[in-house]
């Protein structure tokens, strides 16, 4: 039969099409679905609830969650999306098998893969059949993450090594943007499927920033073991419905992937209250600024566990040049920073043991190891234009009120961090005057 493409009808907001769209991606869902004891909604801010720091923008679209319909019992199975239902690079090979076979010949990432096959799902086939078209229609329209961080708005950023990470993922994916305008978009699958109608910018960086902000890794069933045994093939894909848990700290659900059923499933980690909001935790080791660069979303309280990144020019601006091993610290730095997954972090509750490892080859020979931490943080402290004080000033003015709502995620990320490390130097200023009047203790009874 004829497919009804799902289009915003004229007279719809944003908002209303949205709330639509989801209520037929839960219908479809119902396949997916293990217990019919959650929905998607959309996240309401309850009376004396703190408030999220981006709901204050009116002109945002509505944020949607996964919410329980019926009380949820620990270990409770929720749903389970088999790895041939997730938007994958497989399920684009076997749905856009020309494009695909263009693709490889480009040498796409997988990641842009994924993004490139959404832009054609959800702009160029609107009138054929596949799998995941309630999905791709509910969609939000927009994202709060790097690529959409204007330059004014990454002022708000100085010092924040949320700065840099923006400033790389958006040359990185412009340029990716302007070699595919010059290649891949002008190729004839491409013209023919979008119908004249050009991939632009903001086209591109909307799928870029769904697949950031929605993909996990899983690991590949069809690879699931390569020739040394030991190292596995992790592929990114998008399990609907699934993409639909917001993040927390202090999650009541997880994503679990089953190699041997080849799915991803979900489960309660904890009781869940009827009408509660079910959460997962993205990544444990995320600090706020990778949270804001890849979901554009910021906790809004700070705790033990938050933490700040550090990036390799701080390590090595804590090298003096007349370090005798100077050197043989240079080339540590950069050995570490090789290591893609290796990511060093400042956080209160401990420091990581990739830090404590560089760290101690750092100090210096007669420096102790909080010494030279003490060094590191007040260096990074020293890298905000502003102090706290003036912070929590601007916070309540007229002037903070005006800001966009990345800009005030970028003003709350960086004070934020300031109070991470301010608390962290105090921590070891404790710590050394604890080992200081413990040596004089032993010193004096001697
Ligand atoms: C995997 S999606 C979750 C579904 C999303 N809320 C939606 O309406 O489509 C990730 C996005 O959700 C938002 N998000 C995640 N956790 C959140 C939270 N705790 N509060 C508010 N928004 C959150 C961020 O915008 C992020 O980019």
């Amino acid at each position: 039969g004829e497919v009804k493409p799902i289009e915003p009808n004229e007279k719809e907001t944003l908002n209303e099409h949205r709330r639509r769209s989801i209520n037929r991606l839960n219908k479809w869902s119902r396949f997916y679905v293990k217990n019919p004891v959650f929905a998607v909604q959309k996240k309401v801010i309850k009376e004396g609830e703190e408030q999220e720091i981006l709901k204050e923008d009116d002109k945002k679209e509505d944020e949607y969650g996964v919410f329980a319909n019926a009380k949820i019992e620990r270990g409770i199975e929720l749903l389970e999306v088999k790895w041939t239902s997730c938007l994958s690079v497989d399920t684009i090979r076997v749905e856009q098998g020309e494009l695909f076979e263009r693709m490889v010949h480009y040498g796409l990432a997988q990641e842009d893969v994924l993004a490139v096959g959404l832009i054609m799902y959800k702009h160029c086939m609107a009138k054929e059949t596949f799998n995941l078209k309630e999905w791709v229609a509910s969609l939000p329209t927009r994202y709060d993450s790097s690529l959409y961080f204007s330059e004014q708005e990454m002022e708000y950023l100085a010092g924040s090594p949320a700065f840099v990470d923006i400033m790389v993922e958006k040359e990185v994916a412009t340029k990716l943007y302007d070699q595919l305008s010059q290649s891949l978009f002008k190729d004839q699958v491409i013209l023919e499927k979008c119908a004249g109608q050009p991939i632009d910018w903001d086209t591109f960086r909307w799928a870029h920033s769904t697949i950031t902000a929605r993909k996990i890794y899983v690991t590949d069933p069809d690879s699931a073991v390569s020739s040394d045994g030991k190292q596995l093939k992790l592929s990114p894909v998008v399990p609907p419905i699934i993409d639909y848990f917001n993040h927390a700290t202090d999650p009541s659900a997880e994503i679990d992937y089953n190699e041997v059923l080849g799915s991803v499933d979900v489960k309660a980690i904890r009781d869940i209250k009827k009408g509660e909001e079910i959460f997962v935790s993205y990544d444990y080791h995320y600090c706020g600024s990778d949270l804001l660069v890849d979901y554009g979303y910021l906790p809004n309280k700070i705790d033990e566990k938050s933490c700040v990144n550090v990036l390799m020019e701080e390590l090595l601006e804590t090298i003096s040049l007349d370090d005798p091993i100077k050197d043989d610290k240079y080339y540590l730095v950069n050995k570490l920073f090789e290591t893609k997954d290796i990511k060093l972090k400042i956080s209160m509750d401990s420091l990581t043991e990739d830090l404590l490892k560089i760290s101690k080859y750092m100090a210096y020979k007669q420096e102790s190891l909080l010494e030279y931490l003490k060094r590191l943080v007040s260096l990074k402290i020293g890298h905000y234009p502003t102090s706290i004080i003036q912070d929590k000033e601007f916070l309540v003015s007229q002037e903070y009120k005006q800001l966009s709502a990345r800009s005030k995620l970028a003003f709350n990320l960086v004070l934020q961090e300031k109070q991470i490390l301010s608390n962290v130097y105090t921590k070891l200023q404790e710590n050394i005057e604890a080992i200081d009047s413990r040596d004089r203790k032993v010193k004096d009874e001697l």
